[in-house]
C-alpha cells in the first residue's frame, strides 16, 4: 500500500465527475439521495431505525435530503476506521503524504464547479462566493501539503557527548465539528492539517449542511488516503457529543457559537483532549477620517455582507470618526441598496438566501429589536421575496445598515449572524479603542486609515486574533486566523497550526554510563 501511495504521479489529467448524482443544476431542481455518511472508504446510510431530519435548499425552502444521524455504533465504526487508517499514514513520510494531498487538490480543482454548485444549493450562498470557499479549501490542502515534508524537531547537545533530540508526532484521531457557514471550506481547514501531520480524522458537518464534506471525503478517497483517513458522520448535538468522548479520539478541533464550543472544552477536558475552538465575533471595524473613503465603504461591505452575513469574523461594530459620518453612511448605504439579491445560483447575484428559516426570522428579530432600542433603518433589514416563483418559499432578506446606534443596544453587543451592520460615531482614538475592546468576544477588527502609524498603533491595542489594516475578511491559508477572549483558543491555517495538530516527544541519548545516585 504504500509502494502504491508513494508513486502516484504529482499531477492526473481532470478526475471523474464526484458521486453526488448531479450536474449543471437550478436552483429548485436537486434533490440528493445517496448516503451522506461515510467511513471506511464509503458512503454510508445511517443506522436503520433513526428518525430522519429533512435538509432544505434555502434559496427555495425545498426539502434537499434526508439527514440520517449517526449513533454510537455508526460513530464507534467511524473511529475505528480512523484509527487503522493512522496506522498507515502515520507511518507515510510527509514527502509520502503531501503527493496524496496534493492529489487530492487537483481533484477538487477539476471539480470546482460541482462542490461550489452543491454548497450554494446546501448553504444558500451565492455561487460566485462559493468558488472562491473551494478555492480556499483547496489552496488549504496544498499549503498543508506543502508543510508536511517540514515537520521536524530539534538536535540538542548535552555534556559528556550525550544529546536528545525532539519529534514532531501525530496525535492519532482528530474529531472535527463543523458550522454551516463554510461547510467545505471548514472541513478542509480542518482535515488539511491534521492530514498533513500524520492524523486521520472523523469529521462531523452542520446538520444544515451535510452535503458538501462527504464530497470532500470522497475526494481524499479518489486521492489515494487510506480508507477511513477522512471519515464524515452526520448529526446534531447528540452525534457530536458521542465524538467528543469517545475514548479513542485524541483531539477536538470545533468551529460554532460560543455555547457549544463550552460544552465541547467541558467534554474534551474529562478526557484532558487538546481543542481548537473557532467561535463567534462581534467585530470592530475602525474608520478614521483620513481614510481612503472608497477603500473604506468596500471595507465595510466586505466586513458585514459575505455569505449574508453569515460570517464569525464579520466587522459588525462599524465605528466612523464624526466629521466623515455622512458621506461614508450616504456611500454604504447607496452601496448596500444596489446588492443583487436573488437566486444564488445566478453569476449576477451577490447576495443569495440565509441558511434556514429559523435562522432568517432570529436576524429579522435583531432588526426589530434595534428599532425598538432607537437604532434607525438606514436601509433593508426586511424580508425580501424574490420575482421567480420558484424562490418564493426561499430565506431573503434585504441587507441591512442601522443608524443611530449606542454601545448599549443589544444588535451592537450580540452576534447577529446575519446582514446588518450597525454603524457608530466616534471622535477620538482614545475613545474609540476603547468601546471597540469593551465585549467578551475577540475574533477579528480593522482599522482604515492613511496614517501608517496610528494604523499599527491602533492594531497593537485590539483585542483580537485577526487584525486587519486597510482590508477586511481576507484569509490567505498562509496566515493564521483564530480568536481572542471567548472567540477561541488555537489557530487555524499558517505554519502555527502544525503545532495544534501533532505533539512533540523528547529524546534523551545517553553516550556514557549512568550516573546513579544509588
Ligand atoms: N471562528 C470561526 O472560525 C467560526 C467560523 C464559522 C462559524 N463560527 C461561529 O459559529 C456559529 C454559527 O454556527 P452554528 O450555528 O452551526 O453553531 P453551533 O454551535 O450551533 O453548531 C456548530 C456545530 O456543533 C455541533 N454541536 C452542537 N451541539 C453540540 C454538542 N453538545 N456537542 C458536540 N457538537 C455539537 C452542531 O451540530 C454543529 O455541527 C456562530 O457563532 C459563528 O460565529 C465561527
Ligand atoms: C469569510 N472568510 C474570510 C472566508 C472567513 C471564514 C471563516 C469564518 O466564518
Amino acid at each position: 500500500m504504500l509502494r502504491r501511495l508513494a508513486s502516484l504521479p504529482l499531477r492526473r489529467p481532470a478526475a471523474a465527475p464526484l458521486a453526488a448524482g448531479v450536474r449543471c443544476i437550478s436552483s429548485g431542481s436537486v434533490e440528493i439521495t445517496v448516503p451522506l455518511n461515510f467511513w471506511a472508504g464509503k458512503r454510508r446510510t445511517g443506522p436503520e431505525k433513526c428518525s430522519k431530519d429533512s435538509v432544505y435548499e434555502p434559496a427555495t425552502g425545498r426539502v434537499l435530503c434526508q439527514l440520517e444521524p449517526c449513533g454510537a455504533v455508526e460513530v464507534d465504526q467511524a473511529v475505528k476506521a480512523a484509527k487503522l487508517a493512522f496506522g498507515y499514514w502515520s507511518k507515510m513520510s510527509g514527502m509520502e503524504r503531501a503527493r496524496v494531498m496534493i492529489e487530492a487538490a487537483h481533484i477538487i480543482e477539476s471539480n470546482r464547479e460541482e462542490i461550489a454548485e452543491m454548497e450554494v444549493v446546501n448553504n444558500g450562498k451565492s455561487i460566485t462566493e462559493a468558488r472562491l470557499d473551494v478555492d480556499s479549501a483547496r489552496l488549504c490542502i496544498e499549503y498543508y501539503a506543502g508543510l508536511a515534508s517540514t515537520l521536524a524537531g530539534q538536535h540538542v547537545q548535552l555534556p559528556g557527548g550525550s544529546f536528545a533530540y525532539t519529534r514532531r508526532e501525530p496525535l492519532g484521531i482528530c474529531v472535527g465539528i463543523g458550522a454551516w457557514n463554510y461547510p467545505f471550506q471548514i472541513a478542509a481547514w480542518k482535515s488539511a492539517p491534521a492530514l498533513a501531520c500524520g492524523n486521520s480524522m472523523v469529521f462531523k458537518p452542520s446538520p444544515v449542511t451535510p452535503v458538501t464534506a462527504v464530497m470532500l471525503a470522497e475526494i481524499y478517497a479518489k486521492a489515494g488516503v487510506p480508507e477511513g483517513l477522512f471519515n464524515v458522520v452526520q448529526g446534531g448535538q447528540e452525534t457530536g457529543s458521542l465524538l467528543c468522548q469517545h475514548p479513542d479520539v485524541a483531539k477536538v478541533s470545533f468551529t460554532g457559537s460560543v455555547p457549544t464550543g463550552q460544552k465541547i472544552m467541558e467534554m474534551a477536558s474529562k478526557g484532558v483532549k487538546p481543542v481548537t475552538l473557532e467561535l463567534g465575533g462581534k467585530s470592530p471595524l475602525l474608520i478614521f477620517k483620513d481614510s481612503d473613503l472608497e477603500n473604506a465603504v468596500r471595507g465595510a461591505l466586505m466586513a458585514n455582507f459575505l455569505s449574508q452575513g453569515q460570517v464569525c469574523s464579520n466587522g459588525t461594530r462599524v465605528f466612523v470618526q464624526k466629521d466623515i459620518m455622512p458621506e461614508f453612511v450616504k456611500e454604504v448605504v447607496k452601496r448596500t441598496q444596489a446588492i443583487e439579491i436573488g437566486d444564488p445560483l445566478l453569476e449576477s447575484t451577490r447576495m443569495g438566501a440565509l441558511v434556514s428559516r429559523p435562522h432568517l426570522d432570529k436576524v429579522l428579530s435583531f432588526v426589530d429589536r434595534a428599532k425598538k432600542e432607537g437604532a434607525t433603518v438606514l436601509c433593508g433589514g426586511e424580508p425580501y421575496v424574490p420575482s421567480d416563483p420558484k424562490l418564493r418559499g426561499g430565506y431573503y432578506m434585504t441587507p441591512c445598515v442601522l443608524g443611530n446606534c449606542t454601545d448599549d443596544m443589544i444588535c451592537v453587543k450580540e452576534e447577529i449572524f446575519g446582514p446588518v451592520m450597525s454603524v457608530l460615531p466616534f471622535e477620538t482614538e482614545d475613545e474609540v479603542l476603547q468601546r471597540a475592546n469593551d465585549t467578551s468576544l475577540g475574533l477579528a477588527a480593522g482599522v482604515f486609515t492613511r496614517d501608517v502609524r496610528r494604523a499599527h498603533r491602533v492594531v497593537e491595542h485590539l483585542k483580537a486574533g485577526s487584525c486587519f489594516i486597510n482590508n477586511y475578511n481576507i484569509t490567505p491559508v498562509e496566515v493564521p486566523f483564530g480568536g481572542f477572549k471567548m472567540s477561541g483558543i488555537g489557530r487555524e491555517n499558517g505554519q502555527v497550526t502544525i503545532e495544534f495538530y501533532s505533539q512533540l516527544k523528547t529524546v534523551f541519548v545517553e553516550m556514557g554510563d549512568v550516573d546513579s545516585l544509588f
